[in-house]
Formats: structure tokens, sequence, C-alpha cells
């Protein structure tokens, strides 16, 4: 009994490239070519601790990073976002509604001093990279100022002073700014066509800011970090065009997946993926390189051979990178942003007007970051969110009742029954009629009490509507009923917890979405779905937080042929051709495509495939056994069981023209190792 086996091996993910080769590289321009990412989770704790160790004198002893600045899952947030405006020269449409949005009033924007202070305190916590923002950050008249400020933070640790900008003014403004200490600069443009810029940004400019991008690499900006939007039917056909700046120019061209914001009209249809932008690039340039990235990027990097400059994709739809996110963002406004796509902020600036001491802002940034969520909510629950427009993602936050009084958020507070719980949560409970108040730039749950019905809901979503203010969901313990303002309502400011009977049916979240998350109802751990959210919608589990190790799965299965089936496939005379052979390369694909196939399955590096088929003369048996091996986060015995299953499939497709005959059977997993939950055998 021959087995007949093909084996397919790539290099298991490169490990032995230590620290100080990461740490190498992040000092250097030079790029670095490298096989396979390691995980960035990893990469981020091995540099933080190696910059305490640089930023301790004594070069020994590690100091721990600042507890107000680590959030629950060990994320070190040393890098800060200030947004130091809510205007802009420009309207781009992915960014911007074309209505425009209404802009704070000037007494509530953070001083050049307050902007100043905060980042100073940050800095004393261990940021050491500052990012300045919008808007646009360059319509700011202070702008060289608080440059030349953060520049004397440098002494306590700052090393990056950076600035995001549509260059539109930069020709005349960068050399003040190189000089007051900017040492990172990064520079929107979204396409090569002037015509089409004009149409993108609703302004003229496109020649300003190729200026603006000349004069950075003349006063050399290395590399002049270049933002690129990828839309369908805009701009992706100039993708290779950008990749073509590389070849001359200390570039390195980032390409953006579209992100949805409200007023933007995003949709499915228009993002653009990081793979396909990939497949379009390796088209015209097959030798691309993958390069190492640094452990907090949020692009992967990737160069053409030769070329002077680089690419990255930013791919915070398709591949979020929120495992080893360091940032946090100050709005225009004063507010502490935890995360892009969370709406909880806390409002930085009134605590410094307010007098109160470091101590007490540090516990408020302190408990803002610990209530940071391990990631965003997936791809199509956040195209699902409605957010606000991106420029004001750094926004005010006043708040309006459902009738359309504006009230400021401390009114609002005194004025309503805000209940801070202990675990964090914020909840208020009003009546719809006459006093329903809700925050704006806010995305919430509401949760009625009583008979309230879909147009309770109709008439919830008109008095946010255009205020920045979404229902996100909408509970209610009743389905039938009449329409009845005067229900109690609860409303979830912090996007957080809610239970209805629904709910209950699916308490499995394990709390760790942006978005929604629902908690257990007096249920364990182990007793949660893991693999459906609290609306009980399908979710894959983070499996991002788990270590590489080395996993193996065996699986097998076998196909029962009548005795004339299987004289013809023993002796190569099927007329569709090799039985077994085909089938061997079937399985091997398919284990390759497993996450494609079963829909929560994690699609992991495989670094082994190997299909074996046994004929059986005594049961006219094709016997199929199949070994996958990864070096990953999660096991590969559904990759193997799927490489038997199709192997059998494959094998009937063969024979199907013959008889029909055919039973397929017994398709099982033989053995599995390295998992948490230990090794299996099947005995
Ligand atoms: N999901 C997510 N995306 C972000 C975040 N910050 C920036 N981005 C994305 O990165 C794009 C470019 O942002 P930039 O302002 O250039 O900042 P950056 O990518 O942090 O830049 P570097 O510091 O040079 O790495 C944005 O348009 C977003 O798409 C973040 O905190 N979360
Ligand atoms: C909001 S802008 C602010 C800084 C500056 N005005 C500029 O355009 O560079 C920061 C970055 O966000 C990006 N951005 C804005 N809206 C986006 C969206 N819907 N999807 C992806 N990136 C977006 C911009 O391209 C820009 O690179
Ligand atoms: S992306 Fe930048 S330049 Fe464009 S509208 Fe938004 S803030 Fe302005
Ligand atoms: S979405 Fe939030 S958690 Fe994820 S990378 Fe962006 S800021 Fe960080």
């Amino acid at each position: 009994m021959a087995w007949r086996g093909l084996k397919l091996y790539s290099s298991p993910a490169v490990s032995s490239l230590g620290c100080l080769a990461r740490f190498t590289r992040l000092q250097s321009s030079v790029p670095e070519p490298v096989e396979e990412e390691e995980t960035r989770e990893n990469a981020q704790k091995e540099t933080s601790v190696a910059r305490r160790k640089k930023s301790n004198f004594a070069g020994e002893e590690i100091r721990p990073f600042s507890s107000f600045l680590t959030d629950t899952f060990g994320r070190n947030h040393d890098y800060l976002r200030i947004s130091l405006t809510e205007r802009c020269n420009l309207r781009c449409q992915y960014c911007m509604p074309e209505a425009g949005v209404d802009l704070t009033p000037k007494q509530k924007l953070l001083s050049t001093e307050e902007v100043v202070t905060l980042a100073r305190l940050f800095v004393s916590q261990g940021v050491n990279k500052i990012r300045l923002t919008g808007g646009e950050p360059l319509v700011r008249p202070d702008v060289v100022d608080i440059v030349s400020e953060l520049n004397k933070l440098r002494s306590l640790g700052l090393e990056t002073i950076a600035m995001t900008t549509n260059a539109l003014t930069l020709k005349r403004k960068l050399p003040q700014l190189h000089k007051a200490g900017l040492n990172l600069l990064n520079i929107s443009l979204d396409t090569l066509v002037p015509a089409k810029f004009e149409f993108i940004t609703r302004r003229k400019g496109w020649e300003k800011v190729m200026e603006g991008l000349e004069k950075a690499l003349e006063l050399g900006y290395n590399p002049v970090k270049l933002n690129c939007v990828v839309m369908r039917g805009v701009n992706e056909e100039e993708i290779c065009d950008f990749v073509a700046m590389t070849e001359k120019k200390a570039l390195d061209v980032r390409f953006i997946e579209y992100m949805p914001f409200d007023g933007n009209k995003w949709n499915h249809n228009k993002m653009v993926t990081y793979q396909e932008m990939l497949d379009t690039i390796r088209q015209r340039w097959p030798d691309l390189e993958k390069m190492r990235d640094g452990p907090n990027d949020t692009s992967k990097a990737y160069r053409v051979p030769g070329f002077r400059g680089q690419m990255g994709f930013v791919t915070s739809m398709s591949e979020h990178f929120c495992g080893s996110c360091n940032r946090l963002r100050i709005t225009a406004d004063g507010n502490l942003k935890v995360c892009l796509f969370g709406n909880s902020e806390v409002s930085l600036r009134d605590t410094l007007r307010a007098r109160t001491s470091e101590e007490e802002l540090l516990k408020i940034i302190g408990a803002a970051v610990g209530r940071k969520k391990k990631q965003h909510a997936g791809m199509f629950n956040i195209a699902k969110m409605k957010n606000r427009p991106m420029i004001l993602i750094d926004s005010h936050q006043d708040v309006i009742s459902h009738e359309g009084k504006i009230h400021t958020k401390s009114n609002f507070e005194e004025e309503h029954n805000l209940i801070s719980h202990s675990n964090g949560l914020q909840w208020v409970t009003a009546k719809t009629k006459g006093s329903g108040c809700f925050l704006p730039n806010t995305i919430f749950h509401l949760y009625i009490q009583g008979r309230s019905t879909c147009r309770v809901k109709g008439f919830l979503e008109r008095a946010l509507g255009g205020r920045n203010c979404w229902l996100q969901q909408f509970y209610s313990t009743s389905i039938h009923g009449a329409c009845r303002l005067d229900s109690s309502c609860i409303v979830d400011l912090q996007n957080n917890k809610h239970q209805t009977r629904s709910e209950r049916k699916f308490s499995g979240s394990d709390g760790t979405a942006e978005n929604g998350d629902v908690p257990a109802v007096g249920g364990s751990r182990e007793a949660h779905l893991t693999h459906t959210d609290e609306t009980g919608a399908a979710k894959m589990v983070d499996v991002g937080h788990k270590d590489n190790t080395r996993r193996t799965a065996s699986a097998a299965a076998a196909v029962m042929l009548s005795a004339d089936v299987f004289a013809l496939v023993k002796d190569n005379k099927m007329k569709k051709g090799d039985v077994l052979t085909v089938a061997q390369l079937a399985g091997i694909m398919a284990a390759k495509n497993t996450s494609n196939l079963i829909p929560l399955c994690h699609n992991i590096p495989i670094s082994k495939v190997d299909v074996q088929l046994r004929l059986d003369p005594s049961q006219h048996a094709v016997h199929i056994v199949s070994e996958v091996s990864t070096t990953g986060k999660t096991g590969v015995e559904m990759e193997a069981l799927t490489a038997a299953a199709v192997a059998a499939l494959t094998v009937y497709d063969m024979c199907k023209a013959v008889t029909h005959d055919i039973n397929i059977d017994n398709i099982h997993l033989v053995s599995k190792t390295g998992g948490q939950r230990g090794d299996f055998h099947k005995s």
C-alpha cells in the first residue's frame, strides 16, 4: 500500500532577529528587508523597555512606564497627537462634509500655553513623540511658537516633534518650523493630477502642495511621509504613479485605506484594501520587498529594491493595528480622546482651567486611559456606526436636548441624573418628554423601558440628526405598542452597557470591542459565547495577546469506493486525470484557504502542509491524512480538517462521472499539539 505525498514548506516566522536589530532600525533611515512580520505587540514591549533603559542615565535599571499612560492591556502610550485647530483651508471629501462643520468658539480652544502645559505633563509621564495635527495645523498663527516651546521639552525625554499637514502653506512656513525643532513631517496628497486635486479637496492648490513637498525634501526631511487616501473610482489607478515617485525621492508614500466618518459617504465598495493595493503594485514590481515595521507603526512598510524611498499601507480597516496602539489624542478644545474610533472623551481643558492639581489631572488621564478598549469595533461595525467627520474627531462636546436646546456639558451633568458607576460606566436617566438630553459627538445606545416602538426611534434619530450625535443601537423592551414619548429612557453616554432580553441571549462579549460591548448577565467568562458579539453577530476572537507557539494538527478522512472505481483510481485510468495527485493538491490549497472558507477562522501563517493518500484494496478505500504546522497564536486543526475534507471531496469529484455511489467517511482530527489547552491525540 503506497502513500503518495506532496509537501509544502515555508520558512517559519523569523524570530531570531532580536530587540537590538529592531532598535537599530528605529534609529536608521536605511530600509531593511525582512521575510515575515513579527508581532507588533512583542516588539512594542521590547522597544519600550529599550527606551526606558536608554532614558535612564544609569543605563541598566529599567524604569516602569507611567501607570497613568498604561492601559489595562499593557499598552504604553508614548505618542500624543495634539489637534491645534478644527479649521482647514481645504475641504477633502473623505474628511469633511460638503457643508463644512460648526467650529468651536475660540475661547473654548486650547491656548498656546495650555497646549504646552499639557504636552509637558504627558512628556513627564513618558510621551516621547508629539504630532501636531488638526484640522490644518498650519492655519494656526502660533504654530511656530508651539513647536519652539515643545522643543524645550526634549530635555524631559521628547524625541520627536511631528506634524501632519496638507502642505498648502508649507513652503513658506517650513523653514521657521524646521528651525524651531520640527523633525518629522507627513504631507497629505491624494492625487498627482491637479484637476483631480481640486475635485477631491474642493479647492485649488496642488502646485502649492508640491512646492511644500519639495521644500521639505530640500530641508533634509528624510523620509517625508506622503499620506494618500485611496478611493475606488477616484485615485486608485494612480497607485503605481505614487510608487514611481519613490524611485528618486526620499519619500515614504503611505497608502491609507479609506475610513468611514460622518458625511464622507463612505461605502465598502469605495474602499481599496491593502491586499488589492499590494496586488496592483506587484503586477508592475513583482520583486516588491516587505520591510521591517517599527513596533508601533500605523503602516506596513514595503519598498521596490533599488528605489531611494519606500511605501507603506495604513490598514486601519482591513487589518487593524490596535494591539500595538501607543496613541492618545488631545482635541483642539482640550478633550483627551483615547481612541480614534472611540467616543469617550474627557475635558482636560476644563480641569486645567479649574486649576486642579497636576496629580488630579494625571488621575483623570489615567482613568481615561484605563477605560481604553482593546481595539476598534471592526471594519463593518465602524462603517455601520455613525461617526463624526474626521476633521471634527477632535471637536467640541456641547450637549443638546432632543428639542434642540443646547447645554454645556457641565450644565447637563448638573441638570440631569448622571450616574457614574464605580466601574466607570456613565448612565443617565431622563424622560424623553421635555427633558431628554444627549451628548453630541457621541455615538450611544438607547434603551427604552416601557411601550416604545420604532416611532420613538425615528423621533430620536430626527432629534439627534445633524448635531453630530447618533443613535447607534436602539433597544426596547417591547416590540409592539404605541409610540410613547414619555417613556423613561436610559441613555448610555459612554456607549457602554445595556442588558435586554435579546442581548442576554448573546451575553458573550469579552468586553474588548470599542463599540457596544455588553456585560454578561451573571455569567462567568467561561459561559461566554466567544464567537458572537452582543447583538448576536458573528465575530472573530481576538488572539492578539497570545504568544506565538509551534502548533501542529493532523486530520484524516476516508473515501469508500466501489471495486471497479477503486481499480480505475489505482491504475490511474480515471478519465478526468490523476485522482490522487489532484486530490493532494486540492488538500494543500484548501488548507491555505481555510480562513476564507470557515467564517470565524483566523488567517494564520502556515509553515507546512502535508497531504498523503493511501489506497486500501481490502476496503476499496482511499485513506487521506493531512498534517499542518504553524508558529502562531492559534492552532491549525481547522486547516488540517479542511485539507482532509477537500481532498476527499476532490476524490469524489474526480470519480463521480463513473458512479455516485461513493461515501466520504470519518473526517476527524487525529492529533493536535501546541495549544494552550494541551495536546490531543485521538485514541
Ligand atoms: N486606527 C487608527 N488609525 C490611525 C491612528 N492615527 C493615525 N491613523 C491613520 O494613519 C493615517 C496617517 O496619520 P498621520 O497623521 O500621518 O500619523 P501616523 O500614521 O501616526 O504617522 P507616523 O507617526 O509617521 O507613523 C491617518 O489618516 C489614519 O488613517 C490611530 O490612532 N488609529
Ligand atoms: C485629518 S488630517 C489633519 C491634518 C492635515 N489637515 C492633513 O490633511 O494632513 C490627518 C490625516 O487624516 C487623513 N484622513 C482624513 N480623513 C480620512 C478618511 N476618511 N480615511 C482615511 N484617512 C483620512 C488625511 O488624509 C490626513 O493624512
Ligand atoms: S484631510 Fe486635512 S486638509 Fe483635508 S479637509 Fe481634512 S483636515 Fe483639511
Ligand atoms: S482604533 Fe483606537 S485602539 Fe485602534 S489603533 Fe486607532 S486609536 Fe489605537
